[in-house]
């Protein structure tokens, strides 16, 4: 049976994928932790854990080195809530132009008998622009970023994108009207709109800064639905003082933000929405079976992609430091026990190398022996044994 823990709210449905293989949050040795925003910074990965699934594309909230170091994989689910940010985003940009908040603020204020006299005296002070022609600068073109600005382009937006680091695979997905630019001055220096979907490191913190701001026109509109410290906010509220900045929407509330007029803040709704979490929770619940049961790698955050065919009876997994002599320190074991491989595999991402291999005639009694032997290896953190079509 393999043990998962769950943080946060986990949609059931997406729970339910789990086969009568696994059992929920009833170990105090998990094989793997399913969670969305909770911080795991502060805790202490227990030996057991074998991988974090991040339900969701954030993964700031994890401890990556940690987590490698202990020889557990971390995984998110791309791309699982993207059309909810997306669809938020949208929302926003059109509350933006037609001035909703004041317009709603006014109509629920004002009760008095002539209140349609009223109104249509009132209304010129709200008077909106429309989306078609203005210029969208989109900070980040990845499943969020993509959807954004071909969305935005559908409204009839000039639409700006920027990212430096985009994949080939992303780039796919991104409209051919959308223009590049080369960096993020150029990117922003003719939005009226400005939103960022990049992910939070140590590059991006304070990415939108004094500089980035003093480089858009004035009266610009930003939106950070990325990730609180992506956006300097103390800029931003100096930026709003000058009217640089005319209005600043953001999920991510911090006190110097709170009841100022030209601030919006929402409380971390972006991926809030029953399709998104579903999504997330099937695909973290998928890559945990996958992981735990056949040991391939398909776009982890810490590890390289391996997916080789389980037709053996035994795999043995190796994560180890990627550094020269470790297949041959790894085989070297296999042959002292005189056993043959039949597949192996091996692949390293910066410093972490993965190595797959395959036996068939693996005796029950040399099991341990053999996962003690491969872990005395320095450099390597984590030996799983996977016996075909059954849990370990
Ligand atoms: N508010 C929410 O609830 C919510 C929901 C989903 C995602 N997010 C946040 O949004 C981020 C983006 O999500 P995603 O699914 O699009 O992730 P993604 O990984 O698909 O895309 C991120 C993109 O940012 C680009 N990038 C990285 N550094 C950059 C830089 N310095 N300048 C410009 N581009 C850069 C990458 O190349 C990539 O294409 C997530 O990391 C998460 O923090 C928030
Ligand atoms: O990175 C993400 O996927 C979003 O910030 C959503 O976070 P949540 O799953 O905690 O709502």
């Amino acid at each position: 049976m393999y043990q998962v823990k769950t943080y946060n709210a986990i949609a059931p449905a997406g729970l339910n994928t789990f086969t009568a293989d696994y059992t929920l949050n009833q170990s105090e040795h998990p094989d793997a932790y399913l969670i969305r925003s909770v911080n795991l910074h502060t805790e202490t990965l227990p030996s057991s854990l074998k991988v974090i699934v991040r339900a969701g594309a954030g993964v700031n909230n994890i401890p990556i080195d940690q987590a490698t170091a202990n020889g557990t994989a971390v995984f998110n689910t791309p791309g699982s809530n993207a059309n909810a940010v997306k669809e938020l985003i949208i929302g926003l940009l059109i509350m933006a132009s037609r001035n909703l908040i004041a317009a709603t603020t006014y109509s629920a204020q004002h009760t008095e008998a002539d209140i349609s006299q009223r109104t249509e005296h009132d209304k010129t002070q709200f008077n909106g622009i429309e989306l078609t022609g203005k210029t969208l600068a989109v900070i980040g073109l990845g499943h969020v970023g993509a959807l954004v600005a071909n969305a935005a382009l559908s409204l009839g937006m000039n639409v700006i994108g920027y990212d430096p680091y985009l994949s080939a695979d992303a780039a796919w997905n991104i409209a051919k009207q959308v223009q590049r630019a080369a960096t993020l001055p150029d990117a922003v220096k003719q939005a009226d709109f400005v939103t960022v979907h990049v992910p939070k490191n140590a590059d991006t913190l304070h990415l939108i800064n004094k500089d980035a701001l003093a480089a858009m026109p004035t009266g610009v509109q930003l939106f950070n639905y990325s990730r609180l410290g992506i956006v300097d906010n103390t800029a931003v509220m100096n930026a709003l003082a000058t009217g640089q900045v005319a209005h600043y929407y953001t999920d991510f509330g911090e006190p110097q933000l709170a009841n100022q007029s030209a601030v919006t803040v929402t409380p971390h709704i972006g991926g809030s929405t029953i399709e998104a979490e579903i999504n997330g929770a099937t695909q973290a619940a998928r890559t945990i079976m996958t992981y735990l049961e056949t040991g391939n790698v398909h776009a982890a955050i810490n590890l390289p992609d391996l997916n080789v065919p389980f037709n053996a009876a035994y795999r043995f997994t190796v994560i180890h430091e990627n550094v020269p002599n470790m297949v041959s320190q790894i085989t070297a074991k296999l042959a002292a026990a005189n056993l043959n491989i039949t597949t192996m595999a091996n692949a390293a991402k910066h410093q972490i190398a993965y190595t797959i291999i395959d036996v068939d005639d693996l005796q029950q009694p040399q099991q341990a022996d053999l996962i003690a032997e491969l872990s005395k290896i320095p450099a390597v953190s984590r030996v799983r044994l996977l016996k075909r079509g059954s849990v370990e």
